[in-house]
């Protein structure tokens, strides 16, 4: 399927946002949980509630399954619970899989968070194991308030049980056979991320560069789409604005020199952050 025109996310996707009221308080900005971070993989959960913090959420919430880890000492705004203390919290958006693992911890506390009535992202290792459970499928089926998906190409393949040049052959069928097989919102990430949901339009992201070819940029995606979501976005506009937003910053720290070697997931949300507040690119 080739993409025509209107099938471009422009930079009018930036206006997706409202200003802020100048009488607002941080509960009209919805409250973030991040859910993830298996032993030697906290980072990835600590990257996602860092850029939910950084693109707007209310509150940031994360939990991590490595035991002990009770702050972020470089972002202390996100307050660090147990798993299951997260998952008893009211939260807007639930976010689940960065670093996860497929440990069965891991598998239980998905299948928790899919009977959670936030509106629910799943991401990395959530997708595989998603792929990997009828039952799990069975309980994303159910769930009454929005699903979405962020699947790099290699998870978007186990979770339509073919291989990865497969998905890459015709990636908009592919984002619009996940939005089907289970009823979600869908990110297809890579080179010209494709936007999609249960119904059949779709829209590809032309911003970005190889500099996004790093560890934990999918994580900052996270982390983006979520905070958009608990400040009141559509779950399409949210997944259309975050892959911009990604790739314009990641273009933007090229402009600068800073990237594409070496590019940081790091820098990409802070520069996102000030693109949001701008409006300017
Ligand atoms: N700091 C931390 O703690 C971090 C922790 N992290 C955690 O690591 C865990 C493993 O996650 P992961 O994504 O590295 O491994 P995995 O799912 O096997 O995917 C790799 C395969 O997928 C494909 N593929 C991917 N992109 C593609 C593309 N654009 N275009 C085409 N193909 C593409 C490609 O497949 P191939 O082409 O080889 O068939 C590739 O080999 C997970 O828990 C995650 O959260 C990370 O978040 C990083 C930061
Ligand atoms: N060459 C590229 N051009 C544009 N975007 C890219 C490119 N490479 C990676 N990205 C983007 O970077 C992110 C990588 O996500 P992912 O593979 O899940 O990373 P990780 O799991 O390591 O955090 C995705 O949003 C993807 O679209």
């Amino acid at each position: 399927m080739k993409p025509h025109t209107n099938q471009l996310i422009g930079k009018a996707i930036l206006d997706a946002l409202p200003t802020r009221p100048l009488d607002s308080n941080k509960g009209n900005f919805g409250s973030v949980g991040i859910l993830g971070g298996a032993p030697g993989m906290t980072g990835a959960v600590l990257l996602a509630a860092r850029a939910a913090l950084h693109l707007g959420a209310g509150k940031t919430y994360a939990a991590s399954l490595s035991s002990g880890i009770t702050l972020d000492c470089m972002q202390p705004e996100i307050m660090l619970l147990d798993p299951s203390q997260l998952l008893d919290t009211a939260l807007t958006v639930l976010a689940v899989g960065p670093g996860l693992g497929q440990s069965e911890q891991a598998r239980q506390l998905l299948e928790s968070a899919l009977k959670n009535p936030a509106i629910l992202v799943l991401d990395a290792d959530a997708l595989n194991l998603l792929a990997a459970s009828p039952d799990l499928k069975n309980l994303t089926l159910a769930r009454t308030s929005p699903t979405l998906l962020t699947p790099h190409p290699g998870e978007a393949a186990r979770l339509l049980a073919c291989d990865t040049k497969t998905i890459q052959r015709d990636r908009p069928a592919a984002a619009l056979q996940l939005a089907e097989k289970y009823c979600a919102w869908v990110v297809l990430k890579g080179a010209g991320s494709i936007c999609t949901g249960p119904g059949k339009e779709w829209r590809i992201n032309t911003t970005g560069n190889p500099g996004l070819s790093s560890a934990g940029m999918g994580d900052v995606l996270t982390g983006m789409v979520a905070a958009l979501l608990a400040q009141g976005l559509e779950p399409f506009a949210a997944l259309q604005l975050a892959a911009y937003l990604h790739g314009a910053a990641a273009d933007a720290l090229l402009l600068q020199g800073i990237g594409p070697v070496g590019l940081t997931a790091s820098e990409v949300m802070l520069e996102a952050r000030k693109i949001l507040n701008q409006r300017a690119i």
